[in-house]
């Protein structure tokens, strides 16, 4: 009998904008790519991953010792908390440190704020090194390890401070899934089913046919999930890696989504954040005639069958209206949302009424 592993799914993102194509890898086992991916010009590596997976990123630095390079650990606050300017900078004194040069790599392992300081350290050392993204979440898989969108948070927002600064190659190693917790799993389903909504209902279908098994990595359609979603970014970020117009979709539910992962101070997840935007974005898309009842309650329906929050406390809209002015998409003083005019037809929503959003923000005030 024989114990090979299946070949792994590869799913191709063109370059765009002068940088290098570059494909998603999704399987088990790997690892084994990492060596081509870094390249033969490399002399050192720095693995940058969490403190959860303090030995995941020990035994990657200690296999690249062994096979010649000089590799370091560099081991990073877990979850948002690894999203600053001192995170980054931490980094920044480490590689100077290790003397690291043009030709070396980084390899962030670890979740979507992992992968996002990595990549951000990446862009910025020396003004662009290389690096792999190695994903071990959901989320990180799906959505956050694929396009180059790289970055950290401020006191004022999230993101708002980055580059685009695509990654070498992403290997999506679905064991790594075994060990995350079902909160943060189900967080990155929200970005699964936002790639449903906006751009591939079979998504939707896999997950309406058993919400329960969608909840885990064991789940008959895992793989399928995970691979669909990552097509559709693929698909996008290879058509506009800058967000000079379509990627915008991407950012479906992301506008109020982003705003709440401020006003909890990151303590939601933000795939949680953002389920509760998708909600919002439907019903604003519904009350701006734009979008039909059924795809509106859908929303709600499948989020809410996988354990998704649909509702935000009330009394908070003030504070979330002022920071959804500093989102990216925002021009000047004209806010700018995602909506949907169909199921997979997004579209933008160019300075809403306030009436219609705070009508839309009823819908999901708690
Ligand atoms: N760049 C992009 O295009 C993009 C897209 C989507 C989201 N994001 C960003 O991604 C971040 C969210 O990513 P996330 O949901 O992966 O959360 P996360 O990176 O915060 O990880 C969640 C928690 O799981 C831990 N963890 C990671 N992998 C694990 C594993 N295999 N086993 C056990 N624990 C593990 C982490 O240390 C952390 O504590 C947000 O900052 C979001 O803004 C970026
Ligand atoms: O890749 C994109 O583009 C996205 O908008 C994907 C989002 O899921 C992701 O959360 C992204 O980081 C949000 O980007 P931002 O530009 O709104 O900070
Ligand atoms: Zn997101």
């Amino acid at each position: 009998m024989t114990t090979q592993e299946p070949a792994a799914t590869r799913i191709a993102v063109g370059g765009t904008a002068g940088t290098a194509p570059y494909d998603v890898l999704v399987g088990r086992q790997l690892l084994g790519e990492l060596t081509g991916l870094i390249g033969a010009d490399a002399q050192r590596v720095a693995v940058l991953h969490p403190e959860a997976l303090a030995s995941t990123g020990e035994a990657l630095r200690e296999d690249l010792a062994g096979q010649g390079y000089e590799a370091v650990a560099i081991r990073l606050p877990n979850a948002e908390e690894s999203k600053t300017a001192e995170v980054a900078a931490y980094c920044w004194k480490a590689l100077g440190q290790t003397g690291f040069t043009r030709t070396d790599v980084i390899v962030g392992v670890g979740g979507g704020a992992t992968t996002d300081v990595a990549g951000f350290v990446a862009a910025t050392w020396l003004r662009g090194v290389r690096w792999v993204a190695v994903p071990t979440t959901v989320l990180g898989m799906v959505d956050a390890a694929v396009g180059g969108k790289t970055g950290i948070n401020t006191a004022e927002g999230k993101n708002l401070v980055g580059a685009f600064h695509p990654p070498a190659g992403v290997l999506c190693d679905l064991a790594a899934l075994d060990s995350l917790g079902v909160h943060d799993y189900v967080s990155g389903l929200a970005e699964i089913i936002k790639a449903g909504f906006i751009a591939d209902p079979a998504i939707l279908e896999l997950i309406e046919s058993d919400p329960q098994a969608a909840r885990s990595p064991q789940g008959p359609h895992t793989a399928e999930l995970v691979e669909r979603a990552i097509r559709v970014k693929a698909e996008v970020v290879s058509e506009d890696l800058k967000e000079s117009g379509r990627r915008e979709i991407l950012n479906y539910g992301h506008t109020l989504g982003h705003a709440i992962e401020k006003n909890e101070r990151y303590n939601w997840r933000h795939g949680a954040a953002v389920s509760v935007g998708m909600v919002f974005a439907a019903e604003l898309g519904r009350i701006a005639g734009r979008l039909d009842d059924a795809t509106a309650d859908r929303h709600r329906a499948v989020l809410e069958s996988v354990g998704l929050p649909v509702t935000y406390r009330g009394d908070q809209w003030p504070k979330l209206l002022e920071t959804m002015k500093v989102d990216k998409k925002s021009r000047g003083d004209r806010l700018r949302f995602i909506v949907l005019e169909g199921l997979a037809k997004p579209a933008v929503l160019e300075s809403p009424d306030p009436a219609m959003l705070l009508a839309a923000h009823a819908e999901i005030a708690a």
